[in-house]
């Protein structure tokens, strides 16, 4: 288990990370989320001492980083790809570390093999990829089989079946009850991969939830209907009151609807339906919907900070979609 308790970085007037508390549990992958700036990096490297908290603490089942005799074998880490050292083999990069932590130096193979680089265990680390930097850094956190494991970003320059690997590698971990905290900035592959979220903005917690709850909580559910009926549709759902919203490709969508009730009304009225499904936003776009409010650094043209993801079309006098606010008791 990693445990924060107000921690705290500043450098000079940069509030970097802003009282942050939370505690990153076993048998579970937790995301570790927040826009570019947002303190990620900095709590990472302040929970493995390699940057002093201004205050605050930070314990890695219990103890200090400083206090772990052989540090890998409680946390494995992997926080930038580049930090082996070019001139070293694979095979060396790795024994150097397993032999400063007491670690046999079969295992050094036994990780290369996990991570797919015995072919390449003499090869200079200097002309690797960045997909093998990766691989060599993962192979690295896992060297002394610990129980805590970290990630930044691990699957930067890993190509379609690297994601795959490192998605599976990751929850069979947590599966072994180890503790798994990774960031990332791809939504669909964290919305994959993590049961558990923090999410910070500009150094403060803004989020410590289960993923399902954390979509639920910030974005918008809905129904959406397609019919070859589509006029009679919307008079169906006008006569019945029930607010709409028309999309650009020829679907209507019911915020917050019941798929029963609606199904049910559209049977009443003799309607043919092409689609009737539950649709729930995406992680990205809770996650823009949660931290609009703390992104630091925008793209011109970008969406307007606070403001929600673009609503599809409004149907005739239908109301717009409603964010983060839910009402879960209308009746379709
Ligand atoms: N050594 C430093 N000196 C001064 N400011 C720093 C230093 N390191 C980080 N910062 C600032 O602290 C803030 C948090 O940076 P950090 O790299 O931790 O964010 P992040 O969430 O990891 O961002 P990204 O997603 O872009 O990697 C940023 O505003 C950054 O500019």
């Amino acid at each position: 288990m990693i445990e924060l308790e107000g921690l705290t970085k500043r450098y000079g007037s940069k509030v970097a990370v802003d009282h942050l508390s939370f505690q990153v549990k076993p048998g579970v992958v937790t995301g570790f989320l927040g826009p570019n700036g947002a303190g990620k990096s900095t709590t990472m490297r302040m929970l493995l001492d390699l940057d002093n908290p201004t205050s605050g603490t930070v314990r890695i089942d219990g103890r200090h980083y400083r206090e772990l005799a052989e540090p890998l074998k409680y946390i494995g880490a992997l926080l930038d790809a580049k930090a082996m050292h070019g001139g070293r083999t694979a095979y060396n990069n790795l024994l150097c570390l397993a032999e400063s932590n007491r670690i046999p130096a079969a295992r050094v193979s036994e990780v290369l093999d996990t991570v797919g680089l015995s072919a390449v265990a003499k090869k200079k680390a200097k002309g690797f990829s960045l997909g093998m930097g990766q691989r060599l850094g993962i192979a690295s956190a896992l060297l002394g089989d610990p129980e805590i494991l970290m990630f930044d970003e691990p699957v930067n320059g890993l190509d379609p079946e690297g994601i795959h690997w490192i998605r599976n590698l990751m929850k069979q971990l947590a599966g072994e009850g180890r503790t798994i905290f990774v960031s990332s900035h791809l939504m669909s592959e964290m919305a994959l991969t993590a049961d558990h979220l923090i999410v910070i903005g500009q150094g403060r917690l803004l989020a410590d939830t289960s993923m399902a709850d954390f979509i639920r909580q910030n974005s918008r559910s809905f129904v959406r209907l397609r019919s070859p009926q589509w006029e009679r549709l919307l008079d169906v759902l006008n006569q019945n009151s029930v607010p709409f919203l028309q999309t650009g490709d020829g679907a209507i969508e019911i915020d917050n609807g019941r798929i029963e009730a609606l199904g049910e009304l559209a049977a009443r009225h003799q309607l043919v339906l092409h689609e009737l499904s539950g649709q729930q936003a995406s992680l990205e776009e809770a996650f823009m919907q949660m931290t609009a409010g703390s992104v630091e650094y925008h793209a011109h043209g970008a969406t307007t900070p606070g403001g929600p993801p673009p609503p599809p079309d409004r149907g005739a006098g239908r109301q717009a979609p409603n964010w983060g606010a839910h009402d879960q008791g209308r009746g379709v």
